[in-house]
């Protein structure tokens, strides 16, 4: 059963293990993760689904066929740099940081080293996830149907050209941020006018995933669904006059540039 390592057991990592072991990809007793000794949620995360915890990154290595390189972009450099020497030909290191590019990775890792960039979202958690992967320059077609078949287990992946990873890390990377900042919104106003708070998160996620999946699967034109919700006169129309008020349009697009311009800056600062 294929041993998967994590350098870096946070919210994305814990967020692929569970959706790997759903899936019935691995196993926990299979799984191995490091972290930093004062994160206590991350050693309890993973002890909780039966896998080793280590503080010293070569033993994630060292235990593993696939790596899960899934540290914050700032100490990606000294982990790599670190754990260089244990990195073999066999292993494949599947990178979540947002920003750093293939180039990038393999410098820090010896020559030849197999490397695929990812950007995933945690949505993976729940087999919801929507996924894109670079291979780098010396996967072989079996390693990026590997990946293929990681991220397909939790939720849509896609092979995509290196120059839309910082936007679509903008998109659905960072998407499930806004989404969620929209759904509280939503219910907070639902509150306002005297529905219980459970009620409605419970009526706004589904809303936003009956949307979600109207957009997905009838492939018709957002534009044209929400023409379909709008009577003349009537309640959807005023409240989308609202959002527009609000610039709900300028404030979505500007967050997509924004966020671009984030994952650009990070990548310069490696
Ligand atoms: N959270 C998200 O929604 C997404 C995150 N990502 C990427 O995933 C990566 C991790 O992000 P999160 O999981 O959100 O962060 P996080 O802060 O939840 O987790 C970071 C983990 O790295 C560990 N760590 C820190 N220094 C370390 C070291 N020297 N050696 C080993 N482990 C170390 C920490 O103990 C922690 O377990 C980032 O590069 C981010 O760009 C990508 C897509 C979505
Ligand atoms: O905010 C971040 O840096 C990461 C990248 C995509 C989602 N979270």
């Amino acid at each position: 059963m294929l041993k998967i390592g994590f350098l870096g057991a946070g919210k994305m990592a814990q967020a692929l293990a569970k959706g790997f072991l759903t899936a019935g990809l691995t196993k926990g007793e299979h799984i191995t993760a490091s972290c930093v000794p004062q994160d206590v949620q991350c050693v309890e995360a993973f002890k909780e689904l039966g896998s080793t915890v280590t503080f010293d990154n070569r033993v994630v290595a060292e235990n593993s066929d696939v790596l899960l390189l899934a540290v914050k972009p700032s100490v990606v450099k000294p982990v790599l740099e670190f754990v260089r020497p244990k990195i073999t030909s066999n292993h494949l290191l599947l990178s979540v940081a947002m920003g750093i590019t293939v180039d990038q990775l393999e410098k820090l890792l010896p020559d030849g080293s197999k490397v695929v960039r990812v950007m995933p979202n945690t949505p993976a958690l729940v087999q919801c996830g929507a996924s894109v992967y670079v291979p780098g320059n010396h996967t072989t077609d079996e390693d990026n149907k590997l990946t293929q078949k990681l991220l397909s287990a939790v939720g849509t992946a896609e092979r995509v050209p290196e120059y839309l990873m910082d936007p679509i890390t903008a998109l659905s990377g960072s998407g499930p941020g806004y989404v969620y900042v929209i759904i509280e919104a939503m219910a907070d106003g639902a509150v306002r006018m005297g529905i219980p708070r459970d009620m409605a998160y419970r009526l706004a996620s589904q809303t936003v995933l009956g949307a979600g999946t109207m957009v997905r699967d009838t492939r018709e034109h957002p534009g044209k669904l929400k023409d379909d919700v709008t009577s003349p006169a009537g309640s959807t129309a005023a409240g989308l006059c609202a959002l527009e008020n609000g610039g709900i349009r300028h404030a979505l697009i500007d967050a997509l540039e924004k966020a671009t311009e984030r994952c650009r800056e990070t990548s310069k600062a490696l």
